[in-house]
């Protein structure tokens, strides 16, 4: 059996944030990225997301580069070969080196056309379980600690599951108490995006006493060797995010000591395959697992979802509802969330239909490339 594939379509999507969005490294609104379409002769059509932001600021990939990849040296080793299975994607992109957001930008089109192809959910294809999955919400670093306080309060009446705060050097321990103490049962973390560096272990060790289920990526980008001296030296589990790219570093990551926890990001570790590996590994090895989430539009989210239906995703991940981040999702029906819970579609592939028209609204250019 193989995946027939007669053409690939990628469209350069230009959005808009509803809310600037700000972490550690800075601020951003403007999203640019590229939805992939992998379509047959029988007219099924798989769609992926790149994740990359237009500057290198959380890692070296940008929208740009994305382009080139998929477009110089991708696309062509995809029409040159025949494909049995979305796992072969992977193998086949080896040789490419890094790049990990260009490969899962056609990856994830050819695991979404594969499940279409087959009839079933995308979440079935990866082996998924779970009909519905917990999700929490990432709250970037606000004017003011009393803005912050009512935004928590916000999400957490919306019934999100755990809230997670950006923090950077000079907004971190005291506002992080001051969360604490106006929501002292809600679950809490903190995300520093590499905000920090092994001088700042005594500073880091306070939030030992404010119950945060994790810290994540407190130090630098492509660090797991510091990491695990910080984690020796906190009780707090440190969450890998940044650091990890492969089930490699994964292997190295766990066996260092460097993360209790890791986040995975699909279009950071190259794709749905390598994201499963790295999750089966954790699961082995008593790692737990969350969903992470690069502001998305639908079909990025959609994957997210599928993904988080792997059993060992025990966490609450960063897959908030369409509406937190856009006036109008380019997916129909868009996600909702209700009491901090997504209901995972059974539809065939994502599950969720394209909005054809909002899709040619936010497009800027398309290419098409015949098999
Ligand atoms: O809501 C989301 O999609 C995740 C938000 C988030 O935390 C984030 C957003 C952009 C870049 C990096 C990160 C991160 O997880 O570090
Ligand atoms: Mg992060």
């Amino acid at each position: 059996m193989t995946i027939p594939i007669k053409q690939i379509k990628i469209r350069k999507l230009n959005m808009r944030l509803k809310n600037p969005f700000t972490t550690s490294f800075g601020t951003m609104q403007d999203r640019a990225f590229f939805i992939t379409e992998a379509e047959d002769e029988e007219g099924n059509h798989g769609f992926g997301e790149s994740v990359a932001f237009i500057s290198p600021w959380y890692s070296e990939e940008t929208v740009e580069t994305n382009a080139h990849v998929m477009e110089d040296f991708l696309i062509p080793i995809l029409k040159e070969n025949k494909l049995t299975h979305p796992d072969d994607v992977s193998a086949l992109f080896t040789p490419i080196k890094r790049h990990n957001m260009a490969k899962s930008a056609l990856e994830g089109a050819i695991w979404d056309l594969y499940a279409k192809q087959k009839n079933i959910s995308l979440a079935e294809a990866l082996g998924g379980k779970k009909t519905e999955i917990d999700v929490g919400i990432s709250i970037g670093i606000q004017p003011t600690v009393q803005d912050l306080l009512n935004t928590v309060d916000h999400y957490v009446q919306e019934g999100y599951k755990r809230i997670k705060i950006k923090i950077k050097p000079g907004w971190d321990v005291d506002v992080l108490r001051a969360v604490r103490e106006q929501f002292p049962d809600t679950p809490i973390m903190a995300d520093a995006n590499s905000a920090y560096t092994l001088k700042d272990i005594p500073h880091l060790q306070q939030l030992d006493d404010l119950d945060l289920m994790m810290i994540e990526q407190p130090l630098a980008h492509d660090d797991i060797v510091d990491h695990a001296k910080l984690q020796a030296a906190m009780k707090t589990p440190i969450c890998l995010d940044e650091s990890i790219h492969s089930l490699e570093d994964t292997r190295k990551a766990i066996q260092l000591g460097s993360c209790k926890i890791i986040n995975i990001k699909i279009g950071r570790v190259g794709g749905l395959t390598e994201a499963k590996r790295i999750h089966d590994y954790c699961l082995k090895h008593d790692i737990a697992v969350w969903c992470g989430g690069m502001l998305e539009a639908g079909v990025g989210r959609a994957h997210n979802i599928a993904l988080t239906t792997l059993s060992g995703f025990t966490l609450p991940g960063d897959t908030a509802g369409s509406s937190r981040y856009w006036e109008k999702d380019i997916i129909t029906p868009e996600v909702k969330v209700e009491s901090g819970k997504i209901h995972v579609p059974s539809k065939p592939g994502i599950g969720y239909a394209i909005d054809r028209q909002v899709l040619d609204a936010f497009t800027v250019e398309e290419k098409v490339f015949h098999f």
